[in-house]
């Protein structure tokens, strides 16, 4: 038997490989042929400044924009372009950027919603014990108006109804966008959480220096390219990113 070259054992555990994606809104080419790849139990961050086609790459690969070419293989299988419901249920969830709960509804109300793809009543059971697990605050609120909790609780819900499907992926777009500092770091402790209850995640977001704490890996992207790629410390010690974003210390 021949030995397995290491390149191999990652081609194996990727649970999501990117080729060449390209997204366009009209003349705009928001993202120009990237490619990367998600291991399964990792947490990936993308980073780069406002506009750099981080969220249509997410919102790519769960098909809420169209890919104007490239390649999305999940779990072994290609899903490229693929109904955003189907791609639900086939284990890839984005909780986006502004949470999009639905404030009239209940707190429940909006949870359930997170679960219309999961056809197992026992598999609906297990996530909303997980979830009330995952933020007791979501059950004491469960009869409350959404729109009436608090900014970081909303960003609670919002990842708390992601997980209602039973993500093995989870696409977190901005989870500490217009938060306080203390509610920020909560969503981190959440973010280092939900790994140990075997979620792999990919985040987008603009407080670097916390991603890249909890991060594995980050691929930085700029006008629609990746320009950078490494684990975090390498990451967290480039001048480049230093410069860019954590001020130059
Ligand atoms: N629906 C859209 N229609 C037209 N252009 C868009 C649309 N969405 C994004 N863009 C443009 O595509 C480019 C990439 O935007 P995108 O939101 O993916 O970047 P981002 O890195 O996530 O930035 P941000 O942090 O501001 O969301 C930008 O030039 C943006 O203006």
């Amino acid at each position: 038997m021949r030995p397995i070259r290491q390149e191999e054992i990652q081609v194996a555990s990727a649970l999501l490989t990117a080729t060449s994606l390209k997204v366009r809104y009209g003349a705009v080419e928001a993202v120009r042929g990237i490619d990367f790849e998600i291991r399964a139990g990792e947490i990936v961050a993308f980073l780069g400044a406002n506009g750099a086609g981080k969220s249509s790459t997410l919102n790519a690969l769960v098909g809420l924009v169209a890919l104007a070419s490239g390649k999305v293989v999940f779990d072994g299988h290609e899903i490229t372009n693929g109904k955003p419901e189907t791609l639900v249920s086939a284990g890839l969830t984005l909780s986006p950027e502004g949470r999009r709960i639905f404030p009239t509804l209940s707190v429940a109300d909006n949870l359930r919603m997170g679960a219309y793809s999961v056809v197992s009543k026992q598999k609906v059971a297990e996530a909303w014990e997980r979830v009330f697990e995952l933020f007791p605050i979501l059950y004491e609120r469960r009869n409350q108006l959404s729109g009436t909790l608090s900014g970081g609780q909303q960003q609670m819900l919002a990842v708390g109804r992601a997980l209602m499907s039973g993500p093995r992926l989870l696409l977190l777009d901005e989870p500490s966008l217009g938060l306080a500092p203390k509610i920020v770091e909560q969503i981190f402790e959440l973010i280092v959480r939900l790994r140990e209850h075997e979620v792999t995640m990919a985040i987008v977001e603009q407080n670097v220096a916390m991603c890249l704490e909890v991060a594995d890996r980050g691929y930085v992207m700029a006008s629609g390219r990746i320009v950078f790629q490494g684990n975090a410390s390498e990451l967290k010690s480039t001048t480049f990113l230093q410069d860019a974003y954590l001020g130059g210390n």
